[in-house]
């Protein structure tokens, strides 16, 4: 089917057919706006949507109607929906035009792809699905470029997924990393890079290709301190949450809704963390010590959430934590983060490989460094198609550079954290025994295992693994050692 084809005027259009206003439909077209803003903008959908979000309500009410919580729902969970199979719903397209997915132009696509994942990723019947898309299509891109949306998503609409997935996905036993790529929308250097951190056959990386395009739930914690699980859940109506799986800060929002509407949220006594951080600041403050514990370091601490949870429990045991961050406007957030701590600490804008601190000055150190993200693949539809392989490689003299300084940074004695959240071994293990082995302060590794209590399948140690499918939470991964000389 060719775009210019569609272009000639339909029979009925040549016999006079009355034109007919295209119809608005303003869940559809905030979702395109949303769609174009990641193409075109390279926006991150959690952030772009909520303006948007806040735009169609008022808009609405300046008409004197309604975008409620449901068109709100609807909108969201399509663009999230579409983005996240966005490699699986181009598979599809690509076997519906005559023409290369690059030589389509991209705001076509984006209708495609959203009339896809009404198709065959939804509830949505087909003829809504159908004419919802060609109705969005008149509005944002035409006439003529409607008709090619409409050919193209009857063709999509005449099998379901499964039929498809069958038909444009090569067989697992020919090709198993280009089928679970098509099959589960991710590029195949992130499944080839998942697989070898996760090890195991077909099952588990399914199990974890599919955990990345669920929406995660949203988890709170409490600051120590400062509230606890119990009252936050008391403070929220009881069906509406249930406590953490692991972490004892944590209180999981079964229903969804917005934290910012939460009092201990919006007073700083709680924050949104996923239960894996939560683990992660936990751990690291649990690791046993002897001598002062009085001086704590977050050497990577922007936008603050385990910089938050970290300075709340050295205020339990009358430590202070500095928090450094070497990005001036992420500082600033690491600032609200721990604004109203009871214990003291200190946020300073620094960059942890040139550090402003003198060599030991510190008993702990966490580093949770930056990173490809592979971890929170769920948290970033878009993430996974912005992602390159080649950015492997790109932090890796960061990661090795902030490791190495956090080791001076800490006392003889003192325990250094090394996180991600990449389950990537290029960004894990491999530049934690790099750095080990090379000159400089010596370490030793400590068993992050039994600091993480109760959480079970954490790997053969001493460093942990965390995974979405099996964990619940993001892949995070956590290093501990401690100097030795
Ligand atoms: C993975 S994030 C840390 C997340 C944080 N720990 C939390 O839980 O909210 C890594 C942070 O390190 C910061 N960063 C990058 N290079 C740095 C450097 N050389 N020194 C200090 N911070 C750096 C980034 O700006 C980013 O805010």
């Amino acid at each position: 089917m060719s775009e210019a084809s569609s272009r000639r005027p339909s029979p009925a259009a040549r016999k006079g057919k009355p034109y007919r206003r295209p119809q608005r439909d303003p869940v559809r077209i905030l979702a395109f706006e949303a769609l174009r803003a990641v193409d075109e903008r390279d926006a991150y959908a959690n952030l772009v949507l909520p303006g948007l979000l806040r735009g169609a309500e008022a808009e609405a009410a300046k008409k004197g109607q309604e975008f409620d919580r449901r068109d709100a729902a609807l909108a969201t969970e399509l663009v999230y929906g579409t983005l996240r199979r966005q490699g699986t719903y181009d598979a599809v397209i690509a076997a519906c035009v005559d023409r290369p997915l690059r030589e389509v132009d991209p705001p076509v696509l984006d209708v495609l792809a959203l009339g896809a994942h009404q198709l065959l990723g939804t509830r949505i019947p087909t003829h809504a699905a159908v004419s919802a898309s060609v109705e969005l299509a008149r509005v944002v891109l035409g006439d003529g470029r409607a008709r090619f949306v409409n050919a193209v998503l009857r063709r999509i609409a005449a099998q379901d997924l499964e039929a498809w997935l069958d038909q444009v996905a090569p067989p697992y036993d020919e090709d198993p990393e280009q089928h679970l790529a098509v099959v589960h929308s991710h590029p195949r250097w992130i499944v080839s890079a998942l697989w070898d951190a996760l090890g195991g056959g077909r099952a588990g990386i399914e199990d974890l290709l599919e955990a990345d395009n669920e929406r995660p739930e949203v988890t709170l914690v409490a600051r120590p301190g400062r509230s606890s699980a119990e009252e936050l859940a008391q403070s929220l109506p009881p069906d509406a949450t249930e406590p953490g799986r692991w972490s004892p800060y944590a209180v999981r929002l079964t229903e969804g809704g917005d934290p910012a509407a939460v009092e201990a949220v919006r007073e700083g006594r709680a924050g949104v963390q996923d239960e894996g951080s939560q683990l992660v600041a936990a751990a690291l403050a649990a690791a046993p010590l002897e001598g002062p514990d009085g001086r704590w370091l977050d050497g990577c601490a922007g936008p603050g959430g385990k910089a938050a949870l970290l300075a709340a429990l050295a205020a339990q045991r009358g430590a202070v934590l500095v928090a450094a961050e070497k990005q001036p406007h992420r500082a600033r957030l690491v600032a609200r983060a721990l604004a109203g701590n009871p214990g003291p600490y200190q946020v300073v804008v620094a960059d942890g490989t040139r550090p402003v601190w003198a060599e030991g000055a510190f008993d702990r150190v966490l580093v949770d460094v930056p990173c490809t993200g592979l971890g929170a693949l769920r948290r970033r539809p878009e993430a996974r198609w912005r992602r390159r392989a080649e950015d492997v490689a790109g932090f890796a003299p960061l990661q090795r550079g902030l490791l190495r300084e956090a080791l001076r940074a800490v006392r003889v004695g003192g325990v250094v954290g090394y996180a991600t959240c990449s389950p990537h071994p290029a960004e894990t293990r491999a530049v934690v025994t790099d750095v080990l082995r090379a000159d400089g302060v010596e370490a030793e590794w400590v068993d992050a295992r039994p600091l993480m209590p109760g959480v079970p399948e954490l790997g053969e140690g001493p460093d942990v693994q965390l995974w979405p499918h099996v964990h619940g939470t993001d892949a995070m991964y956590l290093a501990l050692l401690r100097r030795v000389g």
